[in-house]
């Protein structure tokens, strides 16, 4: 048995060993590229991000042509040696032919919720950093281990059925191109290719810390295994369920288009056939609900359990209960007035007098 059989990093599901990804992989993990002029390639200088990189840049040079190829690094700021890791991601770009940037985010910091805000600012800041560059996409290296942890992160915080279809592969954010080559790809397949490769890489101290439920997650991931949950089935059912709501997408543009009074449009009020509404498969009425509250409420989109909640009420309201129907739900106003389902923006509330 060599050193490395006994590396735990280094095995697939139930111990499997793990195979560095091959040369003949390359085409299919990259193809998704070749639209695009230029490629954005986000490195935080972990396993699974640097591995996203030297992969990339193996498949540019085998093929000789195609997308231009950067590494982009965002400081957070955060930890004391966020600069030094952007600067082993300079260097690693310098290694295998390719240019960097760093970017940072700068201005205050919150106290709580920081992770998320770090998020937020990081994908805004990629996302600016595309288009300045008529890059068209970015590349994220997250894998199958992660797209199980978001099933289960997911189910632990009762989303529905879109949110458990996880991430897609290819996704679009502020008019840019998300790209995740390495999806369908367990982590251990990436360290073993940087093993392979002599590539250093440096883990994220917050991967570890049980305060964040997703590392507690990580925790559980061999033990669900265990039970054949495996992160190889977790994301086979995201995929699943992308289908699914890829066609219930699909028909919810069909139901809205049919029993739309008004066009859809940006901005305005949405105006439904209270009886056709009726009609519809619950699904359809929740996702149609949810596009009209979306599109003219302010305050992002409904919570699932709320809209749920407030579809029941509009059946009531069908079957006959005869009340007026005037409710707001994240910003939007839904009413029902004369055979009519209405959702506009709701009114601004009205401040109390002014305390001194
Ligand atoms: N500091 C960073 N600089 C550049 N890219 C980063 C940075 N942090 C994360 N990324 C990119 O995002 C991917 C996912 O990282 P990670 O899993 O740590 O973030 P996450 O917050 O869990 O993901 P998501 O943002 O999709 O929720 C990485 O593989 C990498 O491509």
């Amino acid at each position: 048995m060599s050193a490395a059989d006994g590396d735990p990093s280094l095995r697939g599901p139930r111990g499997a060993r793990a195979e560095p990804v091959g040369d003949d992989e390359l085409e299919g993990l990259f193809a998704p590229f070749l639209g695009h002029p230029g490629v954005l390639i986000a490195v935080s200088g972990g396993p699974d991000s640097t591995a996203l990189a030297v992969l990339a840049a193996r498949w540019r040079r085998a093929r000789g042509e195609g997308p231009m190829l950067g590494l982009v690094t965002v400081d957070h700021g955060l930890r004391p040696g966020s600069a030094r890791e952007a600067e082993a991601v300079r260097a690693l770009a310098d290694a295998i032919g390719l240019s960097h940037r760093t970017l940072h985010w700068r201005g205050a910091k919150p106290t709580t919720g920081v992770q998320e805000a770090a998020r937020a600012a990081r994908y805004r800041l990629l996302t600016a950093e595309a288009k300045a560059r008529g890059s068209g996409a970015i590349a994220l290296g997250h894998t199958l281990d992660d797209q199980a942890e978001t099933v289960l992160f997911r189910l632990s915080r009762g989303s529905g059925l879109s949110g458990l279809a996880a991430m897609r592969p290819a996704s679009r954010r502020d008019g840019v191109a998300l790209l995740r080559p390495l999806l369908g790809l367990p982590k251990a397949r990436l360290i073993a290719t940087l093993r392979a490769a002599g590539v250093p890489f440096v883990e994220d101290p917050s991967n570890g810390d049980t305060r964040y439920a997703r590392a507690r997650l990580r925790v559980l991931a061999p033990l669900l295994a265990d039970e054949g949950l495996s992160a190889a089935r977790l994301a086979l059912f995201a995929r699943r369920m992308a289908r699914a709501d890829e066609a219930l997408e699909r028909a919810t543009d069909q139901a809205g288009a049919r029993i739309g009074l008004a066009p859809w449009q940006a901005g305005a009020p949405v105006r439904l056939d209270l009886a056709g509404f009726g009609e519809l498969p619950k699904e359809i009425g929740l996702r149609l609900l949810a596009r009209a509250i979306d599109q003219n409420g302010r305050e992002g989109p409904a919570e699932l359990a709320k809209l749920e909640a407030m579809l029941e009420q509009i059946y009531a309201r069908l079957k006959g209960e005869p009340s007026p129907f005037r409710r707001t739900l994240a910003g939007a106003l839904v009413a029902i007035r004369r055979g009519e389902l209405c959702v506009s923006p709701a009114p601004e509330r009205r401040k109390g007098p002014a305390s001194r």
